[in-house]
């Protein structure tokens, strides 16, 4: 608080300030609710004018909350059900952009590591967590409040790890031992589901079933481990921002909590928790390489207004190599179906989505 020349009592409000000695405390979200704050740091706080889609936390009785994503059960995806499984997929692809998967493969006592385990590393005291406190990527992990904290209109109520788990993962000794084995066998498992999805992507865009491998879609894998803490005010801030995700493909595993959301039409459609089920998502480069054939779709977090966290991670894939050309493949353009993309390498593309907040889809600026 100031007084101005008229002797009036003006707040003077430092954000850039507050946001710096909020990251310099290294205690994320989850240490300011352990502080016992009762209302949320004034730069968490999304004006609802400019964040018009931002929805309460699920209310059953609302019927927008009663359209569902589509589940797909992928039982027997190797042998007799394998064309019905490509028609479910490639429907709700294009449709939704996103689905959930029964009968997947990977089992569910991993499942169940792999969220106990985010928890577990979450829950330690600060002194241990603040340790790998930090946004540079260089050691292939890091832990912290929004990777886009300093560039974001306003932040997120969530902390989040992430691991650059392919081609190469973090040396060993580099992952936080409280959840190393459970995150790494995770990763295998999502590897090798990877695959299985590609190929059934690949089939449903009427190419070889090895196409997508061969572009290396495969090779180059981003794991994210969110936190959501209770928050105080839930409908003053989020726990993610609308956005698409800008790879190829995205693997999700979430709690049992809620609060994840999809854009569907004008609605926002809850992603409800299914037991031993994983979210699956289209990325950008997807849409972008299908020639819209497949859609990335806007989806957001609503903040956690229960006592009980969210945990989810997720896993996306992306290409591996840098300097090829990516945009839509020459087999999925015609007369009838002009590129609608232009050709960038991977590295454009990165910089063109890290260059912003995350935010929105970034597609557009690759529009032909
Ligand atoms: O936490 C979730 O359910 C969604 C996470 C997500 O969309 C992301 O990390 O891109
Ligand atoms: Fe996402």
């Amino acid at each position: 608080m100031t007084i101005n020349s008229q002797n009036q009592q003006i707040e003077i409000y430092d954000r850039s300030k507050e946001v710096k000695e909020f990251d310099d405390s290294k205690i994320g979200v989850k240490g300011l609710v352990d502080s016992g704050i009762t209302t949320i740091p004034r730069f968490f706080v999304h004006p609802p004018e400019s964040f018009p889609s931002i929805t309460t936390h699920p209310n059953p009785s609302d019927d927008h909350h009663r359209k569902e994503i589509p589940i797909i059960d992928l039982s027997f995806v190797h042998s007799h059900r394998r064309t019905i499984i490509i028609d479910e997929i490639k429907e709700a692809s294009r449709n939704w952009g996103f689905f959930q998967i029964l009968n997947h493969g990977v089992p569910t006592d991993v499942l169940d590591r792999t969220i106990s385990s985010i928890k577990a590393f979450n829950e330690q005291s600060n002194e241990i967590k603040s340790k790998y406190y930090g946004r540079e990527m260089g050691k292939g992990i890091a832990f912290s409040t929004n990777f886009d904290l300093f560039q974001s209109k306003a932040a997120s109520w969530r902390d989040t790890l992430q691991m650059k788990t392919g081609p190469t993962p973090p040396h060993f000794d580099h992952i936080p031992e409280i959840c190393r084995r459970e995150l790494l066998e995770w990763d295998q498992q999502v590897q090798l589901l990877g695959e299985t999805l590609m190929g059934l992507l690949s089939e449903g865009l009427g190419l070889e079933k090895d196409k997508l491998k061969e572009m290396s879609c495969l090779d180059s894998r981003l794991m994210v481990a969110h936190y959501y803490p209770y928050c105080p005010e839930p409908e003053r801030t989020v726990g993610l921002k609308s956005h698409s995700d800008p790879g190829v493909l995205t693997v999700l595993l979430q709690d049992e909590i809620g609060g994840l959301q999809v854009k569907n039409g004008e609605d926002w459609i809850d992603v409800k928790p299914c037991s031993g089920a994983l979210v699956i998502n289209i990325g950008d480069l997807l849409q972008m390489i299908s020639n819209d054939e497949y859609k990335s779709v806007e989806h957001q977090v609503v903040a956690n207004p229960f006592r009980e966290p969210r945990v989810s991670s997720g896993v996306f894939f992306n290409p591996s190599k840098r300097e090829d050309s990516y945009g839509p493949l020459p087999e999925l353009v015609s007369a009838e179906k002009p590129a609608i993309y232009k050709q960038f390498t991977l590295t454009d593309f990165m910089r063109q989505f890290f260059s912003k907040e995350l935010e929105g889809k970034a597609i557009d600026y690759f529009k032909l």
